[in-house]
């Protein structure tokens, strides 16, 4: 089984670099910056519990090497799907199970509607945290394992995976998980704003109660529209809100310690605002406020913090815990 990880980056290059450990022959499809980095330093991978390992690795930016491939993971951001998808069209076989390894929701529907008929393609999900800590060096800061749609090569790959660090584990429901990993995401922009590394932004209440209402919202939301998220993690969607705005040393004492999260972990979003890039805020926040419009409701605070984190993408500076709350609430 050939594998093609379309979008090298912290997700690509670390799952790719994990499978490529196991013996299976993958390829990683991504830009020169990171080709330049693993020319001069190769691949490094790490984990929370001290785990490393530096597998050879083969990498390339020609999107030709699509073709070939039995599996196709796409780890590109939301608002490069379109144009990922061009090219698994133009290059892929039509024979390759194409998974999609992104947040998100709506930019699943833009993969399979520019892939067309000819493609299969299902749903992935990631519950970790992977950090680019430059030179090469990739390091999963939350614990957790992926998931993909139930599907015979899902299956076929995942034997082929074993266990470790980027091992997939098939699922049925994808979409109902989508849209329980997207309640968590909402914790990104919260981060992004932040300035704050992923622990240190969770070990403040106020930061978490920003989520917690943008997670109550949402819940609001999804339950108007007949969506039911599945439970991503050790807390189903409906405790999420009450977890997240618990008393420090309830949260801190029990949820973050089951958590494992590391101090190097940052939320995908944070990482986007730090390189400069434009965020995924409207494939997550915007998904909702986007939701409240088809249904005719708001989403006052969703819809605030899409505006926060686009001011801060035009360089507004990060907030305290306090005054973000202030921001989203006010
Ligand atoms: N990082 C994380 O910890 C987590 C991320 N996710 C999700 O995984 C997805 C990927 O995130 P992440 O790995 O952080 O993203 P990154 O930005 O780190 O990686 C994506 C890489 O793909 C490159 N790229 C974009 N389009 C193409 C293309 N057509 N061909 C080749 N390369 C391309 C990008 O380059 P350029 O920027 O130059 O376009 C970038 O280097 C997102 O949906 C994210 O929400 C989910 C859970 C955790
Ligand atoms: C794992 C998690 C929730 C970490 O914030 C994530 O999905 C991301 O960074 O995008």
């Amino acid at each position: 089984m050939r594998i093609a990880v379309l979008g090298a980056g912290s997700i690509g290059c670390f799952v790719g670099g994990c499978w490529s450990a196991k013996g299976i022959d993958t390829v990683l499809i991504g830009r020169e910056r990171i080709g330049g980095d693993l020319a001069a330093h190769g691949l490094s991978l790490s984990d929370y519990t001290g785990w490393t390992a530096h597998p050879e690795v083969e990498f390339t930016t020609d999107p030709g090497a699509l073709a070939g491939a039995d599996v196709i993971a796409l780890t590109v951001k939301s608002a490069a799907t379109r144009d990922a998808a061009l090219q698994i069209a133009r290059h892929g076989s039509p024979d390759a199970l194409v998974i999609s390894f992104q947040n998100g929701i709506s930019n699943f529907d833009v993969l399979r509607d520019t892939l067309g008929k000819e493609f299969e393609v299902v749903r992935g999900m990631v519950p970790f945290n992977v950090a680019y800590l430059g030179e090469g060096r990739f390091h999963k800061g939350v614990a957790g394992t992926l998931h993909a749609e139930d599907h015979p090569r899902v299956r076929i790959l995942a034997a082929r995976i074993g266990d470790g660090p980027a091992a997939i584990l098939p699922a049925a429901g994808m979409t109902a998980i989508a849209w329980g990993k997207l309640l968590i995401n909402l914790n990104n922009a919260v981060s992004a704003l932040s300035g704050l590394p992923l622990l240190e932004q969770l070990q403040q209440r106020d930061y978490r109660r920003v989520t917690a209402a943008s997670q109550r919202e949402g819940l609001r939301l999804l339950k108007a529209a007949g969506i039911r998220p599945a439970k991503v993690g050790a807390v189903g969607p409906a405790l999420l809100p009450y977890v997240l705005a618990a008393p420090d040393w309830l949260f801190k004492g029990v949820f973050l310690k089951a958590w494992k999260i590391d101090a190097r972990a940052r939320s995908s979003m944070a990482d986007d605002l730090a390189a400069g890039r434009r965020t995924e805020v409207d494939y997550l926040n915007g998904e909702l406020v986007a939701l409240a419009e088809r249904i005719g409701r708001d989403a006052p605070v969703n819809r605030r913090i899409v505006e926060l984190v686009r001011a801060a993408e035009a360089g507004a500076k990060p907030y305290d815990s306090a005054g973000l709350r202030r921001a989203v609430t006010a």
